[in-house]
C-alpha cells in the first residue's frame, strides 16, 4: 500500500518503519524543515534502539517530505502522528491536528482511509469526518491508538498486547484495510465505534498510571512501617487478577505521555461534570513523589546546601534520550534550588538549557568527591556500577535507588548506605 504519514516524531518515525519492513511505502511529511532535512541526510532525530537499523534496512521504501502534498493524493492510507501536548489548563492542545487537516483537506480524495494515531479528546474523530464531509470529502475515518513505549518502540510495535481500531458504524470498508495494512502482526483485534478507540487509550494510560501512584503509595507508607516494596509489589503481583508490571516503585512516573494523559482525561470528566477521584488521586501521588524523596534525603543527609550530588540519570525512562517531564529533570532542578552543588549524568539525553547544572560526560566524572549519589532513571549501566569503585571515588557514602533498580546487597557489602524506595 501506498502509505503517507503526518508528523515525524516519535510515534511517526516508529510507524513508518515499521510499515515499510511490512513492505509497503511510507512518505513522511512533517512542518518541521531541519527534521526532514536531516531525515533526507539519513540521521534520526530521536534516540530509539533499532529504528536507525530499520531505516536503513528499508530505505528503498522510506521518503521524508517538508511539502508532501502529491503524496498525500496518490495515498491510500494517511496517518496523523501530530503531538497533542496539553495546553495552559491541562487540557489536550488539537491546534497540531487540527492544521494536519486543514493541510489535508484540499488534497485528499474519497478512496482513501483517514487513520488517526495521535491520542485525542473523545469526539476529536468524529468531529474530523464530519468536517470532511462537510467539505464534500467522503474520507474514512480511523481511529487507531498507539500504545508502544519509547525505548522499546519497534519492539512493541510488532508485538503489541491488541491492535485497537475505532469505527463509524456504517463503515465496512476500513477494517480490512488496516488488517492489510499490519499484515503480519499478529495481535487481537478491538473493534469499537471511534470514540470507544480514543477512550481506550486514555483508559489504558490512566489504569498504568494508577498502578504506579498505587505502589508508590504502598512505598511511603512501607517506609514508616519498616517493610520492604519490592517484596509487597512481588507478593500481590503473582496474584494474576493483579499482574506484575508496572509496580516498580521510584521518584514518579514521566514522559510526554502518562502526567499529560491523566491530566487531559482529568480535565475531560470536569468537562462532562464528573468527579474523577482516582484519577485526582494519581495524579496527587505523582506530584507529591519527589518532594518526598528530596525530605527523604534531607533527612538522611541533612542540609543539602553546598552537598555535592551527583544525579544519575536524566531521561524520564531507560533506553531513550526523551526528557518531556522526566521526574530526573524535576529531582535535579529541585536538588540545585535547595543549594546542593548537583552535578549530573545520562548515557543519551541532555540537560535542557533552562537548568543550570553540569553535565558530566562519564559516571566517574559524575560520582568523583560526591556527598551522595541518586539513580534517577534505571539505564543498565548504572545497575552494573562496581560498586567497591564508586565507593573509592565518593567524598560521602549515601546512595538513593530512586528506581529500586539497584543490587541493594552489593552495595551495603561496598561500605555504601543504601536508601530505596519503600525499603528498608
Ligand atoms: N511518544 C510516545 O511514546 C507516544 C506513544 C503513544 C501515543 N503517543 C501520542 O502520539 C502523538 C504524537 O506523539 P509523539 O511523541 O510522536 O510527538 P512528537 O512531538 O515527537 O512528534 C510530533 C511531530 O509532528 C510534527 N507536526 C506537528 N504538527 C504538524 C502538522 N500540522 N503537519 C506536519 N507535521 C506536524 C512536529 O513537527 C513533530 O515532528 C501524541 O498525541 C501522543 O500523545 C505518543
Ligand atoms: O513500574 C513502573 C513502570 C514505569 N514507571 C515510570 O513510568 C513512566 C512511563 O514509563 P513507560 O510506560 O514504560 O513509558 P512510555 O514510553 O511513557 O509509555 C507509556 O505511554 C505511551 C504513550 O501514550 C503508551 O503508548 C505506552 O503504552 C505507555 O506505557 C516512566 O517515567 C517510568 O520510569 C514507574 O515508575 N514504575
Amino acid at each position: 500500500m501506498n502509505v503517507c504519514i503526518i508528523g515525524a516524531g516519535y510515534v511517526g518515525l516508529t510507524t513508518a518503519a515499521v510499515l515499510a519492513k511490512i513492505g509497503h511505502t511510507v512518505h513522511c511529511i512533517d512542518e518541521n524543515e531541519q527534521k526532514i532535512a536531516a531525515l533526507q541526510r539519513g540521521e534520526i532525530p530521536i534516540y530509539e534502539p533499532r529504528l536507525a537499523e530499520l531505516f536503513t534496512d528499508h530505505q528503498s521504501r522510506l521518503f521524508f517530505h517538508h511539502d508532501g502534498r502529491k503524496h498525500i493524493q496518490e495515498a491510500d492510507v494517511i496517518f496523523i502522528c501530530v503531538g497533542t501536548p496539553p495546553d495552559v489548563k491541562g487540557k489536550p492542545d488539537v491546534s497540531y491536528v487540527n492544521r494536519a487537516i486543514d493541510m489535508l483537506i484540499p488534497h485528499v480524495n474519497d478512496h482513501q482511509t483517514l487513520v488517526m494515531k495521535s491520542t485525542v479528546p473523545i469526539g476529536t474523530n468524529e468531529r474530523i469526518y464530519e468536517r470532511l464531509k462537510n467539505e464534500g470529502k467522503h474520507v474514512r475515518v480511523v481511529s487507531n491508538p498507539e500504545f508502544l513505549r519509547e525505548g522499546s518502540a519497534i519492539y512493541d510495535s510488532f508485538h503489541p498486547d491488541r491492535i485497537v481500531i475505532g469505527l463509524r458504524d456504517d463503515d465496512d470498508r476500513s477494517l480490512s484495510i488496516m488488517q492489510t495494512l499490519y499484515a503480519g502482526i499478529h495481535a487481537p483485534y478491538v473493534v469499537t465505534s471511534l470514540s470507544g478507540a480514543e477512550m481506550i487509550k486514555y483508559a489504558a494510560n490512566a489504569f498504568l498510571a494508577t498502578k504506579i501512584s498505587f505502589i508508590n503509595e504502598m512505598a511511603r507508607l512501607c517506609d514508616t512501617y519498616g517493610v520492604d516494596v519490592v517484596d509487597v509489589a512481588k507478593g500481590i503481583g503473582l496474584d494474576g487478577r493483579i499482574g506484575p508490571h508496572f509496580l516498580q516503585a521510584g521518584i514518579g512516573y514521566g514522559g510526554s505521555c502518562f502526567p499529560k494523559d491523566v491530566t487531559a482525561l482529568i480535565q475531560m470528566a470536569y468537562e462532562q461534570m464528573v468527579r474523577p477521584y482516582m484519577l485526582e488521586a494519581t495524579k496527587a501521588v505523582n506530584d507529591t513523589q519527589i518532594n518526598w524523596y528530596v525530605q527523604k534525603m534531607k533527612r538522611t543527609l541533612g542540609e543539602l546546601a553546598g552537598r555535592r550530588i551527583a544525579v544519575l540519570g536524566i531521561a524520564f525512562k531507560p533506553n531513550t534520550d526523551d526528557i518531556r517531564e522526566s521526574p530526573a529533570v524535576l529531582l535535579i532542578t529541585k536538588l540545585h534550588a535547595h543549594g546542593a552543588d548537583v552535578i549530573a549524568h545520562d548515557p543519551k539525553a541532555t540537560l535542557p538549557l533552562d537548568v543550570a547544572v553540569k553535565q558530566a560526560k562519564t559516571i566517574d566524572e559524575a560520582v568523583k568527591k560526591a556527598d551522595a549519589l541518586i539513580v534517577a532513571t534505571d539505564w543498565d549501566a548504572y545497575k552494573q556500577l562496581n560498586w567497591e569503585e564508586v565507593k573509592r571515588m565518593m567524598n560521602g557514602n549515601a546512595v538513593i535507588d530512586g528506581r529500586n533498580s539497584l543490587p541493594r546487597e552489593a552495595i551495603i557489602n561496598a561500605g555504601l548506605h543504601y536508601i530505596g524506595v519503600g525499603r528498608r
